[in-house]
């Protein structure tokens, strides 16, 4: 049995003002999940900070946007320093949400050393050095983190060999920062989408690869942006007071089952 995809307006259950006057930094805002969770934090009251490396894709969520209190900054994360400045300059930080991720699927055996260095530093390094780097920020606000990650990251995932390694690695940090900062009352997660069908997913696998992908979750369906974006908002919210280290898998169950046949 399918289970039926929400409009974007059904995933929609929070109360309007939830995260007003929250600061929010977003990191790959341009796109995808990044920009659907941006314009989500927007509508509930959030102010947002945005980065990427392209800034017209940045300027694009801000046209969608159509508030002042969405700002962005085009910035590479894996330029460690300027990241690291960047968010020092924030302040105090209410949410962080480490959404800039990717990576490209390829059988193990191909991956080669740059090719895994690359995957690696961006979901890995780079993202634990931008939330030590925001510590300071977070702690000044009893803030959140949010770090996106793929379901189950340890079942052996086909063609992601590099990702799930980096993947694992943000979440067993997320799990120990949760445990050492708790005297900051800072909180942090690790949220798992299933397949969303966003332009960079196409980009990573063909269409009919991800058909097969989504056809093998056990509730038959994608994963929405809006879906996302509404998990992420709630972790920011007050709704996950009583929630620390979680690794939590929207992902229509898909980390329940053997991954689909993918090379590698
Ligand atoms: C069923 C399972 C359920 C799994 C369920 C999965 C369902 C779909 C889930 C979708 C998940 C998503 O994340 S969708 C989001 C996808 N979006 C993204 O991935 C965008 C971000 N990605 C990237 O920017 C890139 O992939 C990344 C490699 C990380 C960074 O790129 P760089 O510019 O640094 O890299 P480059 O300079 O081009 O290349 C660096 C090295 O990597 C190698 N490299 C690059 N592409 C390569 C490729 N396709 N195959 C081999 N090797 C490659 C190059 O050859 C270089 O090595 P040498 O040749 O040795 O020099
Ligand atoms: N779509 C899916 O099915 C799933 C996605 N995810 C994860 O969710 C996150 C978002 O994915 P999605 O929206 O689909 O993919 P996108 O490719 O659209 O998003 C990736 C974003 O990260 C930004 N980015 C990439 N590299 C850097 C960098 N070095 N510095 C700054 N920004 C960077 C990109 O902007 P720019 O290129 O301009 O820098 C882009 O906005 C990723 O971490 C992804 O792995 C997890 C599970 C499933």
């Amino acid at each position: 049995m399918i289970a039926p995809r929400p409009t974007a307006q059904e995933c929609k259950v929070l109360p309007a003002a939830a995260l007003r006057d929250r600061l929010a930094l977003v990191t790959g805002a341009g796109s995808g999940i990044g920009r659907a969770v941006a314009l989500r934090l927007l509508e509930l009251g959030a102010s947002v900070v945005g980065v990427g490396r392209r800034a017209q894709r940045l300027a694009e969520t801000a046209e969608l946007a159509k508030t002042s209190r969405f700002r962005y900054q085009a910035l590479d994360l894996r330029d460690r320093p300027a990241a690291a400045e960047f968010v020092a300059g924030l302040g105090g930080l209410d949410l962080l949400v480490n959404n800039a991720g990717g990576q490209f699927v390829a059988p193990a055996a191909e991956i080669s050393r740059r090719g895994f260095d690359a995957v690696t530093d961006l979901n890995l390094t780079a993202q634990a050095s931008l939330l030590l780097a925001a510590r300071p920020g977070l702690a000044a606000r009893g803030g959140r983190v949010v770090n996106l990650s793929l379901s189950a990251p340890d079942r052996g995932l086909p063609g992601h060999a590099h990702s799930a390694a980096a993947r694992a690695g943000i979440a067993a940090l997320t799990r120990s920062l949760a445990r050492r900062w708790r005297a900051e009352d800072i909180r942090l997660f690790c949220l798992a989408p299933g397949t969303v069908l966003t332009a960079g997913a196409g980009e990573e696998l063909p269409a009919g690869d991800l058909a097969r992908i989504v056809a093998r979750t056990p509730l038959g369906r994608d994963t929405t942006p809006g879906e996302v974006a509404e998990w992420v908002a709630a972790l920011g919210s007050g709704a996950a007071d009583a929630v620390s280290g979680a690794l939590i898998e929207v992902d229509g169950g898909a980390g329940l089952v053997a991954a689909a046949a993918l090379p590698g």
